[in-house]
């Protein structure tokens, strides 16, 4: 039984349907310790022997078997494995990878064994020391010379030590010196118990082996032994070798990253701009929200509201909101207390021969801020607190002066038989506040002035204080669901009114306006993912003969998918990281001059929104990345290979 023996080797190839006969019954013979020349015509199929013998063309017919055992019937993965353990692949055009520098070349053959990473790297420097470049082993292949080249390709050759070295034209690019030390480099591959198969134009090449095959018109006709096979010492101890796997695969995307920095930070600024944009538009509508909820929070108590009795009748009567109703407000659960008030339309008051139209006055309520009283106390009984401008009517130079003064409030009513009459009464001015507020009395007081007047008083709201303001929603709800029925009719019996309750309708608008804001920005994302495929396809292009390097040194379809992918990932997460701090220091530039106008942040970037930013850029990536990956993955290795 021989190391290796092809048994009536077949293979024609098929252009435009049309055979071409290229190996026509190839019967040959190896063993370990051979330094085998084939020669032959060019055309004659040399090549395409060697990449059947070395699992990189499996459509032939005939059979290929290693140690007795035949290799037809090897999956995919067997074949990957094959490559891996079994042979070592030097090529004329040295087929190094650029982006890598000479010892992580030999690397990636040892990255695919199961030694230690000590170890890989111990035997990367032994093997590079070994070829004599061990002083080179940091440079990049477009960095050293022709005959330099191809010893990096023979310690790759090396590196997972293969039983079987196939050498296309090894020489083939280089001077007569440099022939002479990779011959030598060879001999003692073979003399280290390997086999050693060389295609070679060159006599010179195949007078330096043990055996010439010379093939002609897809036959073996002259097999001549011209020196004695190198004595095999012991049994063949292969590297026990696995998958390139995850860590090497992301380490050589961001190598190749790397090596193309310029390109690739400009694509990372591109692939930014979207998150950014999206980012901003969130930040910004938050922002806003938060702007707007505090101007509004700062003037009504978020955690109160305002109910009032479901009619449209302008008869006092109608809209009477009762204690029993504010009892059973009292009851629900979260809401701390719910009391009686009245809000009052076409009031005045006089001072001084003047008098002061209030658009609208209610007693002092929960949904009040403590912060809206600017000068003096909240009124008690028989006060009243005033506004400002009403102050500054009365008293255009001092209106803080008004306070203490006693003024008169007129407030219109109507007697039990429907005519209308000015109740009024004397009040002492408490405090002066807001202009947003209207003046303020308490609940007793405006009811003494409705007994003092004589006419009955019909209090109008109720204002209910809720613990919480995440509770808010739930008690509205739960008041909205009190139904009455008017004329066969159900409907709702009360009504929430009061700034408060229309927050959250305009934080519903906002958002809406923010998500509108953010998807139109989002339009860039596409760009960016366009942009991103774009890429890929013209990296896997020009990638295409290192992805052939690659499958030829054993690396697995899946890999070369995962390197791809890698890549994109990197990018779409490169590019998030960027959009995010452009996106705080846009915050920080626009929160610096709104904190200035109007004393608020205006942008609010929070970290939901770095993370969705991140999470979109690195799907979309990803996303992006499938297609072209996939047609890495694919390429035949071959064709990969003879790419130009
Ligand atoms: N993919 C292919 N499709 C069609 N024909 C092919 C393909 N690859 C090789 N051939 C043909 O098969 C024949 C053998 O090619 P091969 O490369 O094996 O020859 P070779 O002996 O190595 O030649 P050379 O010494 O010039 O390198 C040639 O005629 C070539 O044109």
């Amino acid at each position: 039984m021989s190391f290796l023996e092809l048994k009536d080797i077949h293979k024609s190839y098929y252009v435009n349907k049309e055979e071409f006969k290229v190996l026509k019954g190839i019967n040959l013979s190896f063993e370990r310790g051979e330094f085998v020349s084939i020669l032959g015509e060019s055309g004659g199929g040399k090549t395409t022997l060697m990449n059947i013998i070395g699992g990189l063309d499996a459509r032939y017919t005939g059979e290929v078997s290693l140690n007795g055992k035949s290799l037809h019937d090897n999956n995919e993965k067997q074949w990957d494995a094959y490559r891996r353990d079994t042979i070592g692949f030097i090529f004329q055009n040295f087929h190094l990878i650029s982006h890598l520098s000479i010892l992580d070349n030999v690397m990636v053959s040892l990255e695919m064994t199961k030694m230690s990473r000590k170890d890989q790297i111990a035997r990367a420097e032994s093997l590079l020391e070994k070829v004599g470049l061990k002083e080179h082993m940091h440079k990049y292949p477009n960095q050293i010379s022709g005959g330099q080249k191809q010893r990096v390709a023979i310690a790759r050759a090396l590196a997972s030590d293969p039983q079987i070295i196939i050498a296309d034209e090894p020489t083939g690019a280089l001077d007569a010196q440099n022939t002479q030390e990779i011959l030598a480099l060879l001999d003692e591959i073979a003399k280290d118990d390997k086999l050693v198969i060389t295609v070679t134009h060159s006599q010179e090449v195949a007078d330096h082996g043990t055996r010439i095959v010379h093939m002609e018109n897809g036959q073996i006709d002259r097999d001549e032994r011209i020196k004695e096979t190198f004595p095999v010492t012991d049994n063949p101890t292969a590297l026990p070798t696995k998958r390139l796997g995850f860590t090497a695969t992301v380490k050589m995307a961001l190598q190749h990253m790397r090596y193309n920095l310029g390109r690739n930070i400009l694509i990372i600024f591109g692939a930014s701009i979207g998150i950014f944009s999206v980012l901003l538009m969130l930040g910004l509508g938050n922002g806003v929200k938060g702007y707007i909820n505090h101007e509004i929070y700062s003037q009504v108590n978020p955690t109160s509201i305002m109910v009032a009795k479901n009619t449209n009748s302008q008869k006092p009567a109608d809209s009477e909101m009762k204690q029993s109703d504010a009892d059973r407000f009292g009851k629900l659960a979260d809401v701390d207390h719910s009391k009686l008030g009245y809000f009052a339309q076409g009031t005045s008051i006089h001072y001084n021969k003047t008098n002061a139209t209030q658009p609208m006055m209610q007693t002092k309520n929960s949904t009040m801020r403590s912060n809206l009283l600017k000068k003096g106390e909240q009124p008690k009984q028989g006060e009243i607190a005033i506004t400002k401008s009403t102050a500054k009517k009365f008293n255009k130079q001092h209106p803080n002066q008004m306070i203490g003064k006693t003024i008169t409030l007129y407030v219109p009513g109507m007697t039990a038989n429907g005519q209308p009459k000015t109740m009024k009464k004397e009040l002492k001015v408490s405090g002066i506040v807001s202009d947003n507020m209207g003046p303020t009395v308490t609940f007793n007081t405006m009811k003494t002035l409705y007994k003092e007047n004589n006419v009955k008083f019909y209090p109008n709201f109720v204002t209910v204080k809720i613990n919480e303001v995440s509770n808010v929603k739930a008690v509205q709800n739960k008041i909205k669901d009190y139904k009455i029925t008017v004329k066969n009719k159900e409907k709702q019996q009360y009504m929430i009114t009061g700034v408060g309750s229309i927050i959250d309708e305009l934080n519903t608008y906002i958002n809406l306006a923010v998500y509108v804001l953010a998807g139109i920005a989002g339009i860039s994302l596409l760009v960016s993912a366009i942009m991103i495929i774009v890429v890929l396809y013209i990296s896997v292009t020009e990638r295409t003969k290192e992805i052939g390097i690659l499958r030829a040194l054993g690396v697995r379809k899946g890999d070369i998918r995962s390197l791809f992918i890698s890549e994109a990932f990197f990018l779409g997460l490169f590019g998030s990281l960027l959009a995010v701090i452009f996106g705080y220091l846009v915050q920080w530039g626009i929160n610096s001059i709104s904190t200035n106008a109007i004393s608020y942040s205006l942008v609010a970037i929070t970290g939901g929104y770095v993370t969705f930013g991140i999470v979109i850029s690195v799907v979309i990536s990803l996303l992006a990345a499938l297609a072209p990956s996939r047609r890495a993955a694919k390429l035949d290795p071959i064709e990969a290979l003879s790419h130009e």
